[in-house]
């Protein structure tokens, strides 16, 4: 029977499933891999399941020379964390879950412009604290989602899923900056540039892949760009906004606030963000649900299987 190592605890019904397939050893810690314990695990597994976190660059598969592993099946959609040419270059290929965690990270993304327009972090804050004083008419106001305009930034996947939720569900106009031109069954307005898309915008969202085309596309300039009433959204990965530039634009009042999911250096937050009230923070939830993490579980397993079966994984990543 062939061995297969996942990285990290998972929901029962995906080990059970892989149980039917392989020999299975679980990691109980839930703390990204170190580079000697990613080595160990291509020589010893002949088959991983990663999450995010785990850094597989070219230095873990340096010199891994003929290793016994032959695929990573990514538990996620990102693959940032993994040098996928290095990767094919020992002979490992990568696979990932697509689709498994579009609506749930959409979702998340509807969450943060929410919780950034209704002040609800803030409202959450003053309830616990005890200081609240009771209603009355000018008593926290907030921005009125109904009719504003959204800006996807990557309309791919999730950047259609949050456009669809923000069209049919709250009445937005919908823009976006992408590589290619989509159709969508519902009005959208393609910009050509993201600094003239950012400018157009209440609430400019992230969902780009993290790569070298992505990196900071997020900075000083597109940050001038945006409205003072303006909010940022970030589900994508920390990389595409340069925090620093980020957190000076909030602290100027250049923007209105921002709503991230995740971070430049997870799990570090800056301790300034921290302090805005104007500043929404949740912990990488994009996908943390269990119906959500059991589908793509599953999802990588099937890579698994078919990878280690001699069968091309239904999810392979040959785009790099
Ligand atoms: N917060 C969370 O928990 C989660 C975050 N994610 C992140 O969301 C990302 C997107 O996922 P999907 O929508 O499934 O991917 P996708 O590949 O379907 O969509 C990405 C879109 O971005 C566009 N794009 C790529 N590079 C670009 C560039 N340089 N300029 C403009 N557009 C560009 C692509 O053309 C595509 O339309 C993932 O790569 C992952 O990093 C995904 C799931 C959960
Ligand atoms: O799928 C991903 O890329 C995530 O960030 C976690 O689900």
């Amino acid at each position: 029977m062939k061995r297969v190592y996942l990285t990290r605890p998972l929901p029962d019904t995906v080990v059970e499933k892989a149980r039917e397939y392989f020999e299975v050893e679980i990691r109980t810690e839930t703390a990204p891999l170190k580079i000697g314990q990613m080595r160990a695990a291509l020589a010893l597994y002949d088959g991983v399941l990663p999450t995010l976190g785990d850094a597989f660059s070219a230095e873990v598969f340096r010199d891994a020379d003929q290793p016994r592993c032959k695929v990573l099946a990514n538990f996620g959609v990102g693959y940032n964390h993994i040098d996928v040419e290095a990767a094919r270059e020992a002979g490992v290929m990568v696979t990932n879950t697509p689709g498994a965690v579009t609506d749930a990270t959409a979702d998340i993304a509807m969450t943060l412009i929410l919780m950034c327009a209704r002040r609800a972090g803030e409202g959450e804050r003053l309830v616990r604290s005890g200081e609240w004083e009771g209603w009355n008419p000018t008593q926290m106001l907030g921005q009125h989602v109904t009719g504003k305009t959204v800006g996807i930034v990557g309309m791919g996947r999730i950047g259609q899923a949050v456009a669809r939720r923000c069209h049919f569900g709250f009445g937005m106009k919908v823009k976006y900056f992408s590589r290619s031109a989509k159709e969508l069954d519902f009005a959208t307005t393609r910009v050509d540039a993201l600094a003239a898309l950012a400018a157009q915008v209440d609430f400019l969202v992230m969902t780009v892949p993290a790569d070298d085309t992505t990196r900071h596309m997020i900075g000083a300039e597109i940050l001038h760009a945006m409205n003072s009433d303006a909010y940022l959204i970030n589900v994508a990965r920390g990389d595409v906004v340069q925090e620093k530039a980020l957190i000076s634009a909030l602290e100027k009042s250049r923007i209105a606030g921002a709503g991230l999911d995740v971070y430049e250096r997870e799990p570090a937050v800056p301790e300034v963000l921290k302090g805005m009230e104007n500043v929404v923070l949740l912990p990488h939830l994009g996908t943390a649900a269990l119906e959500v993490r059991v589908e793509m579980g599953l999802m990588a397993v099937e890579n698994l299987r078919a990878a280690l079966n001699g069968e091309e994984p239904p999810n392979i990543i040959a785009d790099v």
